[in-house]
C-alpha cells in the first residue's frame, strides 16, 4: 500500500485542514497533523480544489472555426452558428471528429478541468460524432470522465427523422437526453419536443440536458414546461436546464412564480457566460441584453446552478480555450456576484454544482472519495479569483496529470 502526504494545504471548504494523505488513489484523510507517509508533497499554502468540472460544451465542434478563413459568424447569431454548423458537418470523419475533440480534451484538462459534459449532434444519420465522442469516453476514462449528450442541433421535427436520431444516440449509449425546443419551427413542436425528451428519458433511464430559450424572447417559455414535467415525475435532479437566457428577460412576477417551482422541483441549471453573452443580444439596439438567466436570484434561493465554456474556437463563438478560470471570471461579471459571501463559494459554480448536476458520485475533497484534485497558485479563494489564478497541478487517484512551475509575477519595476 503506497501512502501519499500533501502538506501545508490550503483546502477548500476544509478550514481546519492543511494537509490531505492519499492511499492507494484515494483520500484516506483530510486534516491536521496526519503522521507519516510513503512520500511527502510540500504544497506551500497553495490552495487545493475539486477539479474543475465543465457541464457543457460541444466537443464535436470545436476548433471548425480555425479551419476557413472566417473566425465566427457574420451575424454573430446563433441561427447563422446553426447554419454553418449544419453545412460543415456534412463531410467530416470519425477520425476527424476524434481528433479536433481530443485536442479540445486536452485543452480543457491542462486548466484543470477532470469532468466534462459534452453535447453531441445526432442530427446526422451516420451518427459520426457520437461515435467518435463514445470511443474516447471509453479510451479516456481513468484521466478524464466525459458524459455525453444526444443532442438534436438542427432540432428533432425540423429535421427528417430528428426523434429517432436521438433515441438512437441513447441506444449508442448516450448518458443524457438532448433538445432545442426553441428552434422547433413552431411553439406545439418545441413543447412536443420537452415531452419527448422527457419520455425518452424514463424509457432509457438517462439524465436530461435540453438547450432551452437560448434567446432573449421572454415569450420563450419551454422552461416552463420542461419543469412541470420534471416536478410531476420527480425527475428534477436528473434533469439540467442549458442557457435559459430569455428567462434573464422575464418580468419579476413570472420570474419569481417559476423560482418556486425550480425549488419544488430541483431542476439544475448551466449557464454559459461567455458565449450567451456574444451570441444574444444580437436584435437588441440599447439597451442591450447580456443574455444571462437570472443567477444571482438561482444562488440566493439554493438553486443549482454553474458555469460552462459551450464552445472553443467553433461556428458559433470564435474564441474559448477551455479555462474555467476565465469563465467563471466573466460569469461572476455578468452576474454581479462578487460580494464577500459570493466570493467564498464562487468556486462552486465549476466545481461541486456542476458536480451535482452531473451527478458525479464519486467526486470532491472527502475521504473514501478518488484522490482527483488542483492545487492552484494561490494562497486562499479570494486571491485565486482576483488575479485569476493558474492551474499548477491536477492529480488524479493520487498521481499527477501534470504539474508546472508558477509564473513569477513580480517583476522588479525601477519606477523611481
Ligand atoms: N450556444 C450554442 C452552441 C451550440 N449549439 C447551440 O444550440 N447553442
Amino acid at each position: 500500500m503506497s501512502t501519499k502526504k500533501f502538506i501545508n494545504a490550503v483546502i477548500y471548504k476544509h478550514d481546519d485542514a492543511n494537509e490531505i494523505l492519499v492511499e492507494n488513489g484515494k483520500f484516506k484523510a483530510i486534516g491536521k497533523d496526519l503522521g507519516p507517509a510513503d512520500e511527502v508533497i510540500d504544497l506551500e499554502g497553495r490552495l487545493v480544489l475539486p477539479p474543475y468540472v465543465d457541464p457543457h460544451i460541444h466537443l464535436d465542434y470545436v476548433y471548425t472555426g480555425l479551419e476557413g478563413d472566417q473566425t465566427g459568424s457574420d451575424s454573430g447569431t446563433l441561427f447563422e452558428g446553426i447554419e454553418r454548423w449544419a453545412e460543415y458537418k456534412r463531410t467530416q470523419t470519425v477520425e476527424e471528429v476524434k481528433e479536433r475533440a481530443l485536442r479540445g480534451i486536452k485543452e480543457q484538462m491542462s486548466y484543470g478541468t477532470q469532468y466534462i459534459r459534452t453535447h453531441v449532434d445526432v442530427t446526422d444519420p451516420n451518427m459520426t460524432g457520437m461515435k467518435a465522442l463514445l470511443e474516447l469516453r471509453e479510451e479516456l476514462k481513468d484521466k478524464v470522465t466525459l458524459q455525453l449528450v444526444s443532442f438534436p442541433q438542427e432540432s428533432m421535427y425540423s429535421y427528417k427523422n430528428g426523434l429517432e436520431l436521438v433515441e438512437e444516440g441513447l441506444k449508442m449509449g448516450a448518458d443524457a437526453v438532448g433538445g432545442i425546443p426553441h428552434s422547433e419551427i413552431a411553439r406545439l413542436y418545441g413543447e412536443k419536443s420537452v415531452q419527448q425528451m422527457m419520455e425518452l428519458a424514463y424509457k432509457y433511464n438517462r439524465m436530461v440536458d435540453v438547450h432551452i430559450d437560448e434567446n432573449d424572447d421572454p415569450q420563450s417559455r419551454f422552461l416552463e414546461l420542461l419543469t412541470a414535467e420534471a416536478y410531476y415525475n420527480d425527475y428534477g435532479k436528473y434533469t439540467a436546464a442549458s442557457h435559459t437566457c430569455s428567462f434573464g428577460s422575464a418580468d419579476d412576477s413570472y420570474a419569481y412564480r417559476m423560482i418556486g417551482n425550480f425549488i419544488k422541483t430541483g431542476l439544475n441549471f448551466i449557464v454559459a457566460p461567455t458565449e450567451n453573452a456574444y451570441l444574444q443580444g444580437r436584435y437588441d439596439t440599447y439597451p442591450k441584453r447580456r443574455g444571462i438567466t437570472r443567477v444571482r436570484e438561482f444562488v440566493d434561493h439554493g438553486i443549482n446552478v454553474g458555469f460552462a465554456q459551450d464552445s472553443i474556437a467553433d461556428l458559433f463563438y470564435p474564441a474559448g480555450n477551455g479555462n474555467l478560470m476565465n469563465i467563471l471570471d466573466n460569469g461572476i461579471h455578468l452576474t454581479q456576484l462578487m460580494n464577500d459571501e459570493d466570493f467564498k463559494r464562487n468556486f462552486d459554480l465549476i466545481t461541486y454544482n456542476n458536480a451535482k448536476t452531473m451527478m458525479l458520485d464519486d467526486y470532491g475533497l472527502e475521504e473514501g472519495n478518488s484522490a482527483n484534485f488542483i492545487v492552484l497558485d494561490a494562497p486562499d479563494v479570494y486571491e485565486a479569483q482576483r488575479i485569476r489564478a493558474d492551474v499548477l497541478a491536477s492529480v488524479r487517484n493520487g498521481e499527477y496529470l501534470f504539474k508546472k512551475k508558477p509564473v513569477e509575477y513580480d517583476v522588479e519595476l525601477e519606477l523611481d
